[in-house]
């Protein structure tokens, strides 16, 4: 079966109403995929189809399938998963049972001919599954996205990228894309756009992923804040691995957070953005008030996930320690949601 990918050749670098599209220009690429399959049409960040890569692709029952891509990374990542697959089998580390529910369920290698050549593929659960406005947000974790086997060009490469987000805040945004109520559209932003951001477009950037720009759907960034906690409890205690160039996915459906906007886009007055004290969901350091309470559990909070992706250069720990870098990007990023949460 032949395919056509559109590639973009133009992208945005600022987030300005003119700029918010990223193929401006854009041409066909032609591959060939087996009959079931295709690219992936909510890949947002990472290796796409070019004369050089594949990206990721689609079946029709509801599975991506990442490619192995460079020998090195793809072997560490084809490891990653299936020692984490050995441990839910065997049921003998904790640790490792604990952080398989952050990562997306893993099932098996698969082997499909693309343009006449032989790839194998790691099968996986799709994140955006059932949802039908997925906003999605690729967010690379930790300042030192080279891993210990980084040639000296390579660390140099990583250390010149994204330097006034990622330096400061151990962050970067790779890729992205919203729906909103106003543009009626999914708004795609690429790694140009993540490479310009210091740590207040950082912020921004945040703050418009979840269309908060006029008020916060509290019961959303509650959701993304309580999934990152457990994440982040499970790095206060692990000292197996370090995670480098690996980044968090945070996903959530349109479909369902329109509802509760108003038409004109402002969420006040609807309840959603007023902190009370009254009937509080407690989840350490943030509440909701009780509709917000009941919007949140009516939901069954489904509609949102946050998973680890990109194992690509998970190493073993030398030393038995935290993974320090990977900890410091992420309580920044629990800041930044904290703070949209306290707005
Ligand atoms: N399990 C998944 N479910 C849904 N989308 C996914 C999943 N895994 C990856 N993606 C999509 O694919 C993109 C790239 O994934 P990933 O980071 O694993 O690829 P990569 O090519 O290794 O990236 P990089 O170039 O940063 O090394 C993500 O930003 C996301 O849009
Ligand atoms: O953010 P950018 O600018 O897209 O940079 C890419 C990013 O660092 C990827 O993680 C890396 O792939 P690996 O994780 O596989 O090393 C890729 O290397 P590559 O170009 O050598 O594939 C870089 O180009």
């Amino acid at each position: 079966m032949k395919s056509y990918i559109q590639m973009p050749r133009k992208v945005s670098t600022k987030m300005t109403e003119k700029h918010t599209n990223i193929c401006a220009a854009s041409e066909l690429v032609e591959i060939q995929l087996p009959a079931g399959f295709a690219a992936m049409e909510t890949q947002v960040a990472g290796h796409t189809f070019d004369t050089s890569s594949l990206g990721l692709l689609q079946d029709n029952g509801g599975c991506v399938l990442k490619p192995l891509g460079k020998p090195e990374c793809g072997e560490r990542e084809k490891n990653f998963y299936e020692n984490l697959q050995e441990a839910e089998k065997s049921n003998d580390s904790n640790v490792l049972q604990l952080l398989s529910s952050f990562v997306p369920k893993y099932h098996k290698t698969v082997t499909l001919v693309v343009n006449n050549r032989q790839h194998t593929f790691l099968k996986m659960e799709d994140l955006t599954k059932g949802m039908r406005k997925p906003c999605i947000m690729d967010i690379k974790v930790g300042k030192r996205t080279w891993d210990p086997m980084a040639s000296e060009q390579k660390r140099r490469v990583e250390e010149q990228k994204y330097v006034r987000c990622k330096q400061v805040l151990g962050l970067c945004i790779p890729g992205f894309q919203v729906y909103t109520h106003k543009d009626r559209k999914v708004l795609r932003f690429s790694k140009e756009y993540g490479k310009n951001l210091d740590s207040d477009g950082f912020r921004e950037t945040i703050t418009r992923f979840i269309n908060a720009q006029n008020g916060v759907f509290r019961p959303l960034v509650f959701e993304i804040l309580k999934q990152l906690y457990r994440i982040r409890e499970w790095f206060k205690m692990q000292t197996l691995y370090n995670f480098y160039a690996s980044s968090l996915l945070i996903v959530y459906d349109y479909e369902h957070l329109e509802k509760f906007l108003l038409p004109n886009d402002s969420h006040q007055g609807n309840g959603i953005s007023q902190l009370t004290n009254g009937d509080l969901e407690n989840n350490g350091s943030v509440n909701l008030n009780a509709q917000e309470s009941t919007e949140y559990k009516s939901s069954n909070a489904q509609w949102v996930k946050v998973k680890m992706i990109d194992f690509a250069h998970v190493f073993p720990t030398t030393n038995q320690s935290l993974d320090t870098n990977y900890i410091f990007g992420l309580e920044n990023l629990i800041v930044v949601f904290e703070e949209l949460m306290n707005r």
